[in-house]
């Protein structure tokens, strides 16, 4: 371990400046991780309990569009899953296996682009909205450094031009963000009449406006017991898509319990964010959840955030009004996502609730 704090500072700088990322340490070829990396909440002090066995819900979203009858039983799974979960699967989303497949593709070449090439990405000024890539956005103030490279970029509603994003995954890139706009559109509606709402209510609030989408890349690991992949957080936004590979390793803290969330041919991963709980007044869950580190890899994933534009101050978002009563006064205070961000960047990844400090 470090002897002193501006040791693990110098080395904090070092692995910065290489623009490399924990791909440019695998490469080098090293059989133990760097000491930045070791993470007292690691998978060794924190296994999953093998004992108790729970399955995240899955939920088949074919024909919920047309039929009343059905779509009436996804609104109340949904409903059930953000009220217990904040997890869920679906199926059927209409997205085809080969755009998932592209998506994937598309990734990993970026990841894998010359390192000259990557480096011109490389930043850290990731609130800028555009593709930048970076290995931890909270480098500096968390515990300890995630083992994964990520690449941010915000689709909407400003997306950058095309030619500002990198060739491996530009065309892709593009397509996936069109179709998450529309799943997200399928959801948003789901999610309002699971509170009783309009369908429209959540689109109108500007749930949707923004699409931040996040590529990660975890490199295989020498040591995947000692660090993390995704240190323990919840999401900042209304709602989370994400796309994992085979490889699996996110995790989600359940009942107190660490329940792995299995990779599922064709399925994407929703869940809900701090935002929507804080409008919701705590009626749908931000569930905190964290991914392992593996001796296989890489493994790929992509998130795709539902948010406003980073900078949004003009917006304020509280609990709604419909959803309150005499039993159930408001439990947080308004907040723009701005302040949201900004106060989630400082506090870094160290596992307490960024909701926390918006609550009355
Ligand atoms: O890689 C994953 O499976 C999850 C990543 C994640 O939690 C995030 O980007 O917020
Ligand atoms: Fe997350």
């Amino acid at each position: 371990m470090f002897t002193s704090n501006s040791d693990r500072e110098a080395e904090l700088r070092a692995f910065d400046e290489t623009k490399l990322g924990v791909k440019g340490i695998v490469d080098a070829g090293i059989s133990t991780i760097p000491s930045i990396f070791i993470n007292p909440t690691s998978q060794k002090n924190n296994a999953v309990d093998k004992d108790v066995r729970f399955d995240v819900p899955i939920i088949d979203l074919h024909g919920g569009e047309n039929c009343i009858d059905h779509r009436k039983k996804v609104v109340e799974e949904i409903r059930e899953a953000s009220e217990t979960w904040g997890f869920f699967q679906v199926v059927n989303h209409g997205i085809s296996d080969m755009i998932l497949e592209e998506m994937f593709k598309g990734v990993r070449g970026f990841f894998e682009l010359d390192n000259d090439v990557k480096k011109g990405y490389y930043s850290r000024d990731y609130g800028s909205g555009k593709f930048t890539y970076h290995s931890n956005a909270d480098l500096y103030t968390s515990i300890a450094a995630n083992w994964r490279d990520t690449f941010v970029c915000m689709m909407a509603p400003n997306p950058p031009s095309s030619d500002a994003l990198p060739p491996p995954c530009r065309e892709i890139l593009i397509e996936y963000s069109k179709q998450m706009m529309n799943l997200g559109k399928t959801l948003f509606a789901l999610l309002s009449e699971a509170l009783g709402l309009p369908q429209s209510h959540l689109y109108e609030m500007g749930c949707l406006e923004g699409l931040n989408i996040l590529g990660h890349y975890y490199p295989a690991c020498p040591q995947p017991e000692l660090t993390l992949g995704t240190s323990k957080h919840a999401d900042g936004c209304f709602l989370t898509i994400l796309l994992q590979d085979q490889i699996g390793g996110l995790q989600i803290l359940h009942q107190n319990h660490w329940v792995d969330v299995p990779y599922t041919p064709g399925a994407l991963v929703i869940n809900v964010g701090d935002a929507l709980q804080l409008i919701t007044n705590d009626k749908f869950k931000s569930v905190e959840h964290r991914v392992l580190a593996n001796y296989k890899g890489p493994r790929i994933s992509i998130g795709s955030f539902f948010t406003t534009f980073y900078q949004e101050t003009s917006k304020k978002f509280g609990p709604i009004k419909k959803l309150l009563s005499d039993v159930n006064p408001p439990k947080y205070r308004e907040m723009t996502m701005k302040e949201y961000g900004v106060y989630s960047l400082k506090k870094g990844l160290d596992g307490t609730s960024t909701l926390q400090h918006f609550k009355i």
